[in-house]
């Protein structure tokens, strides 16, 4: 899928007071606008994702899918910070002629939001019929419908929270730690803290999954291994993946953004910004999430004026949102068709 971009040539102010001298995003499209800009679904990418839904959500996007390009009009950008193609610490900062590396200012999911505005105006998008993310991705659509209540008509939220829980923010700190640890991250280089990164995420692993995952998947070989186990190589494997892939600024720069989400900063308190979604929502909430326990999920769609709030079952615990295709289309399809239905019924009784 091909990245398409959006370059933003202005100085950019930041939650923190600090900000960044213009950006880019990255972003891909799937399918055709409608004339009347009925059928955008905008996804929202979780931690280490990217702008092509494809590559880690396949089962929920494509011909026949839940989200279909047939029909819809698909964008997802890659976040503000990461580095699939938008501006983070790799970039080059403009001021400086020079990679940000550490320098990179702290941002938050509102600053993360608030340039996927900027690009939204520019696509010329003016409603989202859908807006879908879990994790951060959830983060994300929650304060986009705080901060713009009028633009999403269906807000789908999983294994999300309304503000970063300490434990969230332990696993996460604790994970910076690892990082802190690798002497290369004093260094301005782009590999800097690559090895703590491995350990980074070989504890996030513990949080995504959970004891039945591990017990389950990585079961001991036999009653006679002193060592070897498959746990241990698992943890080591995930380690090497995310090295391939990314990192440990932007690890660092977004396990930061985690910690400070919180939709009542600013807005009197947390009850009182979910009081001003106005948007159709679908709460989803993983029985066996350790990171983002169900409980989260209930308070949103308790408070969330017209929320309604599902679960849905996963050995694979956080991360089953990226994997349990099935029930959360299954979940998904049936409140889109109450809506629709909702909507002919207002439609036949206006014209009667
Ligand atoms: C450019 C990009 O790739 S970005 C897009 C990819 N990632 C994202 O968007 C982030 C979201 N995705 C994810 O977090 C993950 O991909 C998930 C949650 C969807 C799935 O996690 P995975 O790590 O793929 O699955 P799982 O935990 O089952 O691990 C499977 C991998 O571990 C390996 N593995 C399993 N057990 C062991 C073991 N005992 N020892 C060593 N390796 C092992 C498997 O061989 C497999 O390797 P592979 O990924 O090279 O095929
Ligand atoms: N496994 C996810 C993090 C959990 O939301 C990711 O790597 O993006």
């Amino acid at each position: 899928m091909d990245l398409q971009f959006f370059d933003y040539k202005y100085s950019f102010p930041l939650e923190s007071g600090e900000s960044l001298p213009g950006f880019r995003l990255a972003y891909t499209t799937r399918g055709t606008l409608r004339e009347d800009g009925s059928n955008v679904v905008w996804i929202c990418h979780a931690l280490t994702g990217n702008a092509d839904p494809g590559d880690w959500w396949g089962g929920m996007i494509g011909s026949g899918k839940y989200i279909n390009p047939e029909q819809h009009f698909i964008v997802c950008v890659n976040v503000l910070g990461s580095c699939y193609g938008s501006t983070g610490p790799l970039s080059i900062n403009s001021t400086t002629g020079k990679p940000f590396y550490h320098t990179f200012p702290a941002i938050t999911i509102r600053d993360i939001v608030e340039a996927m505005d900027l690009l939204r105006q520019e696509l010329g998008i003016d409603k989202i019929h859908t807006c879908i993310g879990g994790s951060l991705g959830g983060e994300q659509a929650l304060e986009w419908s705080i901060l713009r209540p009028n633009l999403i008509e269906n807000l789908i939220l999983i294994a999300v929270s309304a503000v970063a829980s300490p434990w969230c923010i332990a696993f996460n700190e604790a994970q910076r730690m690892a990082i802190e640890a690798d002497p290369t991250w004093a260094e301005d280089r782009d590999d800097a803290g690559a090895t703590g990164m491995k350990a980074a995420r070989a504890m996030a692993m513990i949080s995504y999954r959970n004891y039945d995952t591990y017990g389950f998947t990585q079961a001991l070989d036999n009653n006679e291994q002193l060592d070897g186990y498959k746990a241990a190589s698992y943890q080591r494997y995930q380690g090497d993946k995310i090295v391939d892939r990314f990192n440990a600024y932007t690890y660092w720069t977004l396990s930061k953004v985690m910690d400070s989400h919180n939709v009542g900063r600013n807005r009197g308190s947390i009850l009182n910004a979910l009081a001003q979604i106005k948007a159709r929502t679908m709460v989803i909430g993983i029985r066996s999430d350790l990171l983002f326990p169900p409980s989260e999920q209930q308070f949103l769609a308790r408070h969330i004026p017209s929320a309604v709030y599902e679960e849905i079952d996963s050995l694979y615990g956080h991360d089953g949102f990226l994997i349990e295709f099935r029930p959360l289309a299954t979940i998904l399809r049936k409140w889109m068709a109450t809506a629709e239905s909702d909507a002919k019924k207002v439609a036949e009784a206006v014209k009667k």
